[in-house]
């Protein structure tokens, strides 16, 4: 079955969602059963009742099955953010909720015109937050973090039924999240310059780290709170307003985010919110001279073209892009470490993660018996609704993800690769389902080998040689992140610096946390996260030469 957007009690009605629902359902229920009606009689030219409603709280532009998820309706936010004032357009979208292609929510489309505004309020903005102290802004991020963690359960739910995750993985990502939020409040007060001994008699330099200025910020939709609270972090820290894109698929998330922001005191023309799907009216938010600094996550390909146009007027970028992590075990790994690193880091989000293990080269002597034990813990998993606390993995977010991945199951299949186990696309289920997959025999001439998949499929390849399998690994244009199991101590030295990548996990498939820089290298892109090394992104160097002392 299929749901239609305004089937609403459909949608109510199904049992995943009335677990968790649980005492305010039926409430709820009532409500909407008796506004679908009046929905569907009142004449265009009456103001709709359920608007009314809505307004009450914050202009929402319909009650839908979010009201009744929600503990705090007020996070669920559908206008823009600019200027410190909630704003619609003149058109809205819809939001999805992938694991049932109903509409949960309907967004303001805003277009170039409002990114020039919102630009205009980052830039008025900024000559007041720059002189902000240290102290206060950390303060800020505090407090901030603190109402994130405070609405955890929400925000968690929030973000299951825009991007599709389970709830133990989305509340996993509201803590992590909040993580760089906290990061970010400490690292602002230890933004240190520097006394450089002159060469001159009665001279001295010192070199200033300053807020670089107003920010352009666009984010991906896999990671729809800590991809944004990992840029918002430091630029925030370091004195920089901004106008954030978020990702048209998951927008929910940043509203909320930015609700609970200004409720922390953030000052609310520090954070403009621009949501829209026309990827053209976001052009002006990469070339605008007033944007100093634009800081993108998202696939190569935009990477590059942002990249290109940013150059006009010679703007600092951070670009966190796309990935295809090799994922080696060796001879000698823990094979139990070795697939747990597999669950961990493969079928993480479903296997929409930049850093999700690609490629897995297994070496002959482990090769069978680590896929056995990989095939025993997927036939545990279980695919759903991510609202369902038996779900192990949740939907891809839209039909093209499902596409990608059969795709490469069939080029590697019709290259002589074997399918162990899934791969079936679910259409009898509402949503973008596809099946996890184990395929073996996998070589380098398929897609899969070239392509990041960013979906549930592990591709096993077996290999002989150190040397062969660090060619392989490295025979790519990408250079994110790369996994390897070994126990044996000069192989962990020699392979860990011989892999062309930004992040190595040597016998773990974890390797995210606010305190690890994140980034990449070759067309993985430029910049680090996170860290003691984030907070230099948003910022610029001044040197300073002090004369006749
Ligand atoms: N390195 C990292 O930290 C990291 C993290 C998450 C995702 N990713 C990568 O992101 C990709 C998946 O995310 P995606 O599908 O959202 O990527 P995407 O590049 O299609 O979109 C990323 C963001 O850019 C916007 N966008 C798309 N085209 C644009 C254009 N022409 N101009 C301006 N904005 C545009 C999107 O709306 C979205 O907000 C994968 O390649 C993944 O590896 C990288
Ligand atoms: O998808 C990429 C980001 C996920 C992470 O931060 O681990």
């Amino acid at each position: 079955m299929r749901l239609e957007s305004c089937d609403i009690e459909a949608q109510i009605a199904t049992p995943v969602l009335s677990q968790v629902l649980q005492g305010q359902t039926q409430k709820f229920i009532k409500i909407l059963r008796c506004n679908s009606k009046v929905r569907s009689q009142t004449p265009a030219h009456i103001k709709d009742p359920i608007a009314i409603m809505g307004e009450a709280s914050n202009m929402r532009n319909h009650p839908s099955t979010l009201d009744a998820a929600l503990k705090d309706t007020s996070l669920i936010r559908e206008q823009a953010f600019i200027g410190g004032k909630w704003v619609s357009g003149s058109s809205t979208y819809p939001v999805y909720d992938p694991a049932a292609n109903g509409i949960i929510a309907n967004v303001a489309n805003l277009g170039a015109s409002d990114f020039t505004t919102a630009i205009g309020h980052a830039q008025t903005s900024f000559k007041d937050f720059k002189n902000t102290s240290e102290t206060d802004r950390a303060k800020m991020l505090h407090a901030w973090a603190a109402l994130i963690r405070k609405h955890a359960k929400d925000l968690g739910i929030l973000l299951t039924m825009e991007n599709g995750k389970t709830l133990a993985e989305a509340e996993g990502e509201v803590e992590y999240g909040a993580s760089f939020i906290t990061w970010f409040a400490e690292e602002a007060i230890r933004s240190y310059g520097d006394v450089i001994p002159s060469q001159h008699k009665g001279s001295a330099n010192l070199v200033l780290r300053q807020p670089i200025g107003a920010c352009g910020i666009i984010a991906p939709w896999n990671f729809p709170i800590a991809m944004i609270t990992r840029k918002l972090g430091p630029a925030i820290a370091a004195g920089c307003t901004v106008v954030v894109k978020p990702p048209s698929e998951t927008p929910l998330c940043t509203l909320a985010l930015t609700a609970l922001a200004v409720e922390a005191g953030i000052p609310p023309n520090v954070i403009q919110v621009v949501t829209t799907r026309d990827r053209a009216a976001v052009e002006i938010l990469y070339t605008h001279p007033l944007v100093k600094k634009v800081s993108f996550t998202g696939s190569t390909a935009v990477g590059k073209l942002i990249t290109e146009k940013a150059a006009g007027t010679m703007k600092k970028v951070s670009m966190e892009l796309g990935g295809n992590a090799p994922y080696i075990v060796f001879d000698d790994a823990d094979l139990e470490i070795a697939v747990d690193g597999v669950l961990a880091c493969k079928f993480r989000c479903s296997g929409q993660t930049c850093v999700c293990a690609n490629r897995l080269y297994v070496q002959k002597g482990v090769h069978d018996a680590f896929v056995e034990k990989l095939l025993k813990r997927m036939s545990k998993f279980k695919i759903g609704s991510g609202l369902d606390p038996s779900v192990t993995h949740g939907p891809l977010v839209n039909r093209a993800g499902v596409t990608k991945t059969r795709q490469h199951i069939d080029d590697a299949l019709s290259k002589g690769a074997k399918l162990v186990v899934g791969g079936k696309v679910r259409d009898d289920l509402d949503g973008y389902f596809i099946e996890p997959a184990l395929i073996t025999g996998a070589k380098q001439n398929m897609l899969v080998a070239k392509e990041e998949t960013f979906g549930p499929l592990a591709p096993v390849f077996m290999f002989e040689t150190e040397e062969e399998v660090v060619r392989m690994a490295n025979d790519t244009e990408f250079g994110l992140a790369g996994y390897f199991f070994s126990n044996d101590l000069r192989r962990v030295w020699r392979v860990a610096k011989a892999l062309e990548v930004g992040m190595v996990g040597v016998n773990t498939g974890k390797i995210s946390a606010a305190e690890s820089p994140f980034g990449g290298i070759k067309e993985s892109g430029l910049g680090k996260e996170g860290s003691k090394y984030g907070l230099a992104e948003f910022q610029v160097m001044k040197s300073v030469t002090l004369g006749n002392l």
